[in-house]
């Protein structure tokens, strides 16, 4: 029963991450690669249109370490930010979506980054399967908040003085996990969030906080999946 909702719920990522490339990826851009297991189908999805003879000279730029060693597993060719920092187009997940679509990332801890390759992209597009929608962001997963290892108790006092219960972010084997920036992730649940644009500000403006998966105002498009097929939504601008 859980194995079926686990294929279904894979099913659904896929779809949604094979229709965003096939409608968003075109000949000769630079894309931002997405992290995470829908973001994954994705880079599956470029390299079979490569497979193909097609988007050849599409270049990614992925969005953590793992997105890196998978696209360059699959010969997907990559650049840099560097090299092209203004982007077409980026395809990622999210873990949650609200109905305006604005999101929270940063479930594989690859947030920063995610949110440096989205800021400069021309249009951002997220890919998920239909559980991630919620009315309100919070309501079903907490803001990951990255911090400098420096200091970070700090930061977690700070954060519950915001009203958010922390729970600093482990492996399975229990010890801190790190962000391929080598800082630590406090994953903050506040519940529901009212004003996420005050709480957004609040985060930025604290020295310590280097990141966080709040991202607002930054989502063109959601390519989502579920029981009824696929649908595009825009972001109203
Ligand atoms: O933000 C992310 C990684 O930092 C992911 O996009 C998010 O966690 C969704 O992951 P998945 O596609 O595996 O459900």
């Amino acid at each position: 029963m859980a194995d079926d909702a686990a294929e279904r719920t894979a099913r659904y990522k896929r779809e949604a991450a094979e229709a965003a490339v096939e409608r968003f990826f075109q000949a000769g851009m630079r894309v931002g690669l997405g992290t995470g297991s829908t973001a994954a189908f994705v880079v599956r999805a470029l390299a079979a249109r490569r497979e193909r003879g097609l988007l050849l000279d599409v270049l990614g730029v992925p969005t953590s370490l793992a997105t890196e060693a998978l696209a360059r597993e699959l010969r997907v060719p990559l650049t840099t930010l560097d090299a092209h920092p203004v982007l077409d187009v980026t395809i990622d997940g999210a873990d949650e979506v609200a109905p305006e679509l604005s999101v929270i990332k940063g479930g594989g801890g690859a947030l920063l980054r995610e949110k440096i390759v989205a800021q400069a992209s021309r249009r951002v597009v997220i890919v998920a399967d239909v559980a991630k929608l919620s009315p309100r962001l919070g309501t079903h997963w907490p803001v990951p908040v990255e911090v400098l290892p420096f200091g970070w108790r700090s930061q977690q006092r700070f954060l519950e003085a915001l009203g958010a219960r922390v729970t600093p972010r482990s492996r399975a084997d229990g010890s801190p996990f790190h962000t391929d920036q080598g800082n630590l992730v406090l994953d903050c649940a506040f519940g529901p969030i009212d004003t996420p644009v005050s709480l957004a500000a609040r985060l930025d403006s604290r020295a310590g906080v280097v990141g966080h998966g709040l991202f607002l105002g930054l989502v063109t498009d959601l390519v989502v999946a579920g029981p009824s097929g696929v649908e595009h939504r825009v972001a109203r601008s």
